[in-house]
């Protein structure tokens, strides 16, 4: 990054040697255009860090030499010691409650300035972020600025945004999305995290109909994400997040994988079942394991790669009952054995009492048997079946013919990420015609999720978004033709994520009208409008798509062994708001909160110390109680296709 201009506000404190190098750093070695790569940080970073040891070691040796036989006065002046290093980074330009709390994250590091940059349009929205385009104001470089969503006056919600940082520092490869820097300041209480850029992400690509892949480019993806993946798990890292839209590519055809907010390492201690997205989730998370490992992210793989072969998501639950009843249907029913093995407590509830062969075949119908093999390998139910991203790279898959293509041989698309996504999808429902109130009134709370995934129930866009909201390909693309489709809506992977990790909807406000929109406290550079900048031309009467959650997706499910099965899962289903119920725990979470928060997250899952809750609370009366899953699912399918028929028939004549 071109743009260091760290000029400390704070005096300098003369007793402290690494407060002196960070002056010295960002004013004259460091402040050059030395740091235009990436590179540059890590130079900085490992400068920094030598310094910064050397100090901490003639500190303890100090500490030793007074105190060895005091241990009392040891720990007192370890605290002294972490002050100075609190202070150094304060100096520098870092957030008291961010040193305080989580110093490591920040370590060796000076802080961006906002003014160095020009934020642009958003381009994605998740739970945890909003993220953004951005120019680097020095060498016109672009960038994504990842606002993170926390509160900074919880230290477990600071630590919890903390460990992605962390993280990000250790990986480097060129298949993980780079962190290049932080911008934040002493007296700010956010933190935007500073990326490459990157036109895509794999969701984007997927929905639009004018992009086709071959098998060669299939490959190449997939040769990429398992090499990303192949570098986490050997620095013993789980992504826990791994979906379609987190995969991003850029227009040289490089794939990387990002967004490591869920990611942790891989460790012998308790580990939240609560993670990864309802499609891509695995068997064991949705039956409540705390005890996975590294395995969990090649299920993921496995959904991506037949997504990216089938051009639509694999398994696509409303629940994560219904999920782990797909994956059933899709993979068969496990054996005897497999229960046993893997000790899960409460097996009735999972157990499904109907034995389901295997379809995956048939899903797969056209796709050759080395790549359906593939797949059918990541999507073992059992987790230590599913091999590894190493052994995935050796497979028959990547030997056979047409081998992957070379990533600069991939076509080169105008930016399509998710968020495009989601405004084709807006767009497309707004030509639909909306459901009547009247309707909708009468529709179940459950069946009105249902259409709301659907997306019936999303605030329409306005007429220009209708107009900018197409697929574009520069180039190589066949037939440029701005085509529609009916495609799968991906806000509900961020619906689901919403509704079991936090329970509430995290979506920010809309950022409507011209992108120059910029929050008037925001220290960024002002930006002009730059009518000559096609993409920000294509985008700029774009809204963000706000997440809605049903009262639905707030509650919670909790899965009780139910008295009789018939076909099917032998589950009860409560569908509760919540109320006060709580479930033992074991090796196995089994309670399904759904109303967790995030601070609740924080204390599960923070900095690689997880725990698990001993009991899980929920608010609210019961609502329903269902014996049987596949009876429930049948009658929501049926509520669903009711209130689609009334739709139907509410339409005003000529539509
Ligand atoms: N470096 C980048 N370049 C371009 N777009 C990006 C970049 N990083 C993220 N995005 C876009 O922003 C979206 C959201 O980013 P990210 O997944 O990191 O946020 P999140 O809050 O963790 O999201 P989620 O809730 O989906 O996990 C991505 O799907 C992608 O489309």
């Amino acid at each position: 990054m071109g743009c260091i201009c760290v000029k400390p506000a704070a005096p300098e404190p003369r007793a402290s040697p690494g407060f002196r190098f960070s002056v010295e750093s960002g004013s004259g070695k460091y402040a050059d255009s030395s740091f235009k790569n990436t590179s540059g940080f890590l130079e900085f970073e490992k400068g920094l860090g030598e310094e910064s040891e050397r100090y901490h070691s003639r500190e303890l040796r100090k500490l030793k030499k007074g105190s060895n036989n005091e241990k009392g006065s040891m720990s007192m002046r370890l605290g002294f010691s972490r002050r100075i290093v609190e202070a150094e980074q304060t100096a520098a330009g870092w957030p008291s409650w961010l040193s305080t709390v989580a110093g490591e994250a920040v370590q060796g590091w000076i802080p961006l300035k906002a003014d160095c940059f020009e934020k642009l349009e958003k381009i994605g929205q998740g739970t945890y972020s909003t993220v953004f385009r951005a120019r680097e104001v020095e060498t016109g470089k672009m960038v994504a600025l990842k606002k993170i969503r926390f509160d900074n006056f919880q230290p477990e919600s600071i630590r919890f945004m903390a460990r992605e940082i962390i993280i990000l520092r250790r990986l480097d490869h060129p298949n993980i999305l780079k962190l290049e820097g932080i911008i934040t300041s002493r007296l700010s209480s956010n933190i935007y995290l500073v990326f490459e850029y990157m036109e895509h992400d794999l969701a984007g690509l997927i929905s639009c109909p004018n992009v086709k892949f071959t098998d060669a480019q299939v490959k190449c993806y997939m040769k990429q994400l398992l090499l990303g993946v192949e570098h986490c798990h050997l620095h013993g890292i789980i992504h826990r997040d791994i979906k379609v839209s987190n995969i991003l590519v850029n227009n040289e055809g490089i794939l990387k994988l990002g967004d490591f907010g869920l990611a942790n390492m891989a460790s012998s201690k308790q580990l939240t079942s609560r993670v990864v997205t309802l499609w891509y989730r695995p068997p064991e998370l949705l039956m409540g394991s705390t005890n996975y490992g590294v395995s969990v992210d090649l299920w993921s793989v496995g959904c991506v790669f037949a997504e990216l072969l089938i051009r639509k998501p694999l398994l696509k639950g409303r629940t994560e009952v219904e999920q782990l009843h797909k994956i059933f249907k899709l993979c068969g029913s496990p054996s005897d054995e497999y229960w046993k093995m893997y000790k899960i407590p409460r097996v009735a509830i999972f157990k499904p009492q109907h034995t389901y062969e295997s379809s995956l075949l048939e899903k797969c119908k056209g796709l050759t048997s080395a790549a359906v093999s593939l797949i059918g390998t990541f999507l073992s139910i059992e987790p230590c079946k599913r091999g590894t991203a190493s052994l995935a790279l050796m497979s028959e898959y990547f030997t056979m013919l047409p081998h992957a293509c070379e990533p600069s041989s991939l076509p080169k698309y105008l930016p399509n990420k998710e968020i495009d996504a989601k405004h084709r999808e807006e767009a497309r429902r707004k030509r639909r015609p909306r459901i009547r109130e009247s309707d909708a009134a009468k529709v179940p709370v459950r069946v009105g999720k249902a259409l709301q995934e659907q997306g019936n129930y999303r605030k329409p866009l306005p007429k220009e978004e209708l107009q900018n909201s197409t697929c574009h390909t520069l180039g190589n693309m066949p037939n440029g033709t701005n085509e529609k489709r009916e495609q799968h809506n991906p806000s509900l992977d961020t619906l689901s994520r919403t509704s079991d990790m936090t329970g509430i909807s995290q979506g920010q406000g809309a950022l409507s009208g011209p992108i120059m929109q910029v929050m008037s406290s925001s220290n960024f550079s002002s930006v002009k409008k730059r009518k000559d900048d096609p993409i920000l031309k294509r985008s700029c009467s774009r809204s963000s798509s706000r997440n809605q959650v049903s009262a639905l997706d707030q509650s919670s499910i909790v899965l009780e062994p139910s008295s009789k099965g018939q076909n099917g899962i032998s589950m009860s289903v409560l569908q509760c708001l919540g109320d006060g119920h709580s479930l033992p725990h074991n090796s196995f979470d089994i309670s399904r909160d759904l109303t967790m928060d995030l601070n609740q997250m924080g204390e599960l899952d923070l900095m690689g110390c997880e725990g698990v809750k001993s009991g899980v609370e929920f608010s609210g009366p019961i609502m329903m109680r269902s014996h049987n899953i596949e009876e429930h699912l049948q009658r929501n399918e049926s509520h669903i296709r009711q209130a689609v028929r009334r739709t139907r028939l509410g339409r005003p004549r000529g539509m």
